[in-house]
């Protein structure tokens, strides 16, 4: 964490970026591009901010109780907040204009409580809480404390451009200290306070800013140049681009989704990143998926979930309608699994993924689908667990359509 304070300005602004997360409902991202825009702070000083909003939010519950004010007042408490995130932290106080202050023999109090009571202390909402334990059960207090620490910062290799030598050689000279990553291949782990965007490297299109364990999700589609694959869960195509690296540029990889924006932003980091066989198609309604049928050698479904194993770095999640949108999404991904499973053709291999630790979202939802579908067979499955891996929590599932 922080080795000083932050002035009284970054204060203001970790203050004004929570409270259009908070009070305004905005995801995290967007609060951040708002921020920042416009402003020219130093790569140093950004990097303490989100730094700041990032363990804030992880454990937004046990600064709001050692503050002793309510989530809904951030807005207009914010600054007790930030003064009591800063006493936790051992830091000096900012300085800031009209800062509430905080009680210190209160403070103290409620700091030996907060000690007894493990989901407070890991920042867990209540709903989180009870959620992960009737769904992982004796597994769930390990994950919740490692969903409670800043994320790494991982990239991973474009092997369209370079090799990991030689990205890792590139990178230093541009003061960028990266380290390989045990057990995933195309990943390095970036253990230096840089600005990775502004590099000449991420320009080049050498390297793509992606968790390691996401990346053991397209290692497990086993894409082969001159296959027809198809990632229908494309997004902005963090896992297409690794996709298309494993296909070394050949044969068609076609990116889809119900979001044209995410396309569109998905062909600027294919240009980038040297990906010519990615295409790109709307899903505009299931005739797009129907005219498929039976033609892909593999198919992704990196489908819509609740986030839940990627809290360290989205932690705004733990604080949305997160537990009433859970079942909408199971529906969607139930729905998703079986309708563009048709896409798989006879040998052919489809790779269910999604980026939560739930079972429900999980494993329940894949023997579900091979139970009503015996035409599929379960090759393998792998739980990348927060606690155990250190890295965002993932799910895939590898199947083998055997018949039509
Ligand atoms: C987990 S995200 C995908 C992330 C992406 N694969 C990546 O690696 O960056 C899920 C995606 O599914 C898309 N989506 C939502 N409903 C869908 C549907 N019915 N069919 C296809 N995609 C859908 C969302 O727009 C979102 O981009």
């Amino acid at each position: 964490m922080l080795t000083y304070p932050l002035s009284g300005s970054s204060s203001e602004l970790v203050i004004n970026i929570l409270s259009m997360v908070l009070s305004q409902h905005k995801p995290l991202d967007r609060a951040y591009s708002q921020h920042f825009s416009g402003l020219t702070l130093p790569p140093s000083e950004q990097a303490r901010v989100t730094q700041v909003v990032g363990d804030i939010l992880r454990k937004l519950n046990l600064y709001c109780y050692l503050a002793d004010i309510q989530p809904e007042e951030f807005e207009r408490l914010g600054s007790k907040l930030l003064n009591a995130w800063h006493i936790f932290h051992g830091l000096e106080l900012p300085n800031m204009q009209y800062a509430l202050q905080v009680n210190l023999e209160d403070f103290e109090t409620r700091l030996a409580h907060a000690k007894t009571q493990a989901p407070l202390w890991d920042g867990c909402p209540q709903w989180l809480d009870e959620l992960g334990s009737e769904q992982l059960g004796d597994a769930w207090p390990l994950e919740r404390a490692a969903l409670s620490l800043a994320p790494k910062r991982f990239i991973r290799v474009n092997e369209l451009k370079c090799t990991k030598a030689q990205l890792i050689e590139r990178l230093a000279k541009e003061a960028v200290e990266a380290i390989e990553v045990e057990g995933v291949d195309s990943a390095l782990e970036v253990i230096s306070d840089s600005a990775l965007f502004r590099t000449e490297t991420f320009k080049a299109g050498w390297f793509e800013q992606q968790d390691a364990g996401s990346q053991l999700v397209a290692a497990a589609l086993d894409a082969k140049p001159g296959m027809r694959v198809v990632d229908a869960c494309a997004g902005a195509g963090g896992k297409t681009l690794h996709i298309a690296a494993q296909m070394q540029g050949k044969g068609r990889l076609l990116a889809m989704d119900v979001e044209q924006w995410k396309l569109d932003n998905l062909k600027i980091r294919a240009r980038r990143a040297g990906a010519h066989n990615v295409e790109t198609r709307i899903i505009a309604s299931s005739k797009t998926i129907k005219r498929m049928k039976l033609t892909a050698d593999r198919v992704l479904l990196d489908v819509p979930c609740s986030g839940l194993g990627v809290l360290k770095r989205n932690p705004d999640a733990k604080w949305r309608d997160t537990p009433e949108r859970l079942p909408i999404l199971m529906a969607l991904q139930k729905q998703i699994l079986q309708s563009y499973s048709r896409m798989v053709k006879v040998d052919g291999i489809l790779v269910y993924a999604t980026c939560s630790i739930m079972p429900a979202e999980n494993r329940l939802q894949v023997d579900a689908f091979l139970a009503e579908n015996p035409q599929f067979v379960l090759l393998m499955d792998e739980n990348i667990t927060v606690a155990d891996s250190g890295f965002d929590g993932f799910y895939l599932a590898k199947m083998q359509r055997v018949s039509e």
